[in-house]
């Protein structure tokens, strides 16, 4: 078990900060993800922890020990690529123990730990399988496995599934998630997939531009995202602009009441968290498009002023495009410059 603490951690290249000043503490067997676009610097961010990259400022302390200025293969950490770079001439077990011949362990202990760690890895009798005959998810299980035989106390994944299909993602994330615990092994994960983010982490990290913009666990992350950027990028955010004038908002569909000084903001909520019914009178907005997505539909809305928005309708009700429609937003937050407002607006009929 191990702890990773980050501070002031910067990185820049050719004189454009691509890293910049990140302070993180990772504790005990906790799984971190570090979630953001392409070039928002997770990457770079988990290579720095490798040792593959030496930071322009700040340190890096593995369990309050400063292995800043540590060479990769003295650092007590893992790292798997997302090409996982298995040696192909070799075969699954020469891979796996490469790392531990080269500390110069005893025969019997290394084909003892090869074959403890393809058992966790599901892979349990393939030792003199060749890399080649190995199916994508069964090579990054290979990864995996060479990485943590050398007991890291920090492991780090770096879109280790990225190039796997969909279903075989999902089932490896789970697999990663059962061995991360069970050997409580602190791990930073990186993703631009906020659904594998969602299903892994005991707490994200979002990033842009090489700041993060929040960290929090993902529930909390999911309902209360601490910028509009964070909204837009876990799940759909639906944002309305409105104006606040003497506490109230001047959009008339959604008659909003909050402490908050006069001027522009956006009213936020969630399509799950939209009631959504056919208008009796002329209605707030009209269907653009229904998507039936099996488990829910979703409808396009077009509020009066072209604003789009998306909601779950009832299954049960037939909806379709040029329908009016009363939409009412429920767990309304409000953004202002991009911001969370702390205030908490409450609808009109609580506030009438
Ligand atoms: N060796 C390098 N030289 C110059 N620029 C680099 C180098 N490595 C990364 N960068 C730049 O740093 C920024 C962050 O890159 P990084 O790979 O860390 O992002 P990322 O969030 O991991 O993106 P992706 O999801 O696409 O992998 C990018 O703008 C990238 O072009």
């Amino acid at each position: 078990m191990a702890r990773l603490t980050l501070s002031g951690l910067t990185k820049s290249f050719g004189g454009l900060d691509v890293v910049k000043a990140v302070d993180l503490e990772v504790t005990d067997g906790e799984l971190v993800c570090l979630l953001g676009p392409s070039g928002s610097g997770k990457s770079t961010i988990l290579r720095m922890i490798g040792g593959f990259e030496g930071p322009s400022g700040g340190a890096i302390r593995i369990d309050g020990e400063d292995v800043t200025a540590v060479p990769p293969e003295r650092r007590p950490t893992g790292m798997v690529f997302q090409s996982h770079a298995l040696w192909s001439h070799m075969d699954v077990f020469a891979n796996i123990a490469f790392g531990l011949k080269l500390r110069h362990l005893p025969r019997a202990e290394i084909r003892s730990k090869v074959e403890a760690v393809l058992e966790l890895v599901g892979l349990a009798g393939y030792g003199s399988r060749r890399v080649w005959q190995l199916s994508g998810g069964q090579q990054q299980r290979v990864a995996i496995a060479r990485s943590l035989v050398l007991e890291p106390k920090i492991l780090l994944l770096d879109e280790p599934f990225a190039s796997l299909d969909q279903h075989l993602r999902e089932r490896l994330r789970e697999e990663v998630r059962d061995i991360q615990q069970r050997l409580g092994i602190t791990t930073l994960f990186v993703t631009h997939g906020q659904d594998e983010a969602l299903a892994l982490a005991d707490r994200i990290v979002v990033l842009k531009d090489g700041a993060i913009e929040q960290t929090d666990r993902p529930s909390a992350l999911y309902r209360r995202p601490a910028t509009r950027f964070v909204a837009g990028f876990i799940g759909h955010m639906n944002l309305v602009p409105t104006e606040f004038r003497a506490g109230r908002s001047t959009r008339p569909e959604f008659a909003l009441a909050a402490e908050v000084s006069d001027g522009p903001a956006e009213i936020a909520f969630r399509p799950e968290a939209t009631g959504v019914r056919p208008a009796q009178g002329a209605g707030h907005a009209v269907v653009y498009r229904v998507t039936d997505f099996g488990t829910h539909l979703t409808l396009d809305l077009d509020l009066e002023d072209g604003t789009r928005i998306k909601a779950h309708g009832a299954g049960s009700i037939a909806w379709s495009p040029g329908q009016r429609v009363e939409v009412t937003p429920a767990e309304v937050l409000l953004y202002r410059d991009g911001v969370l407002l702390s205030t908490e607006p409450r609808t009109a009929a609580a506030a009438a």
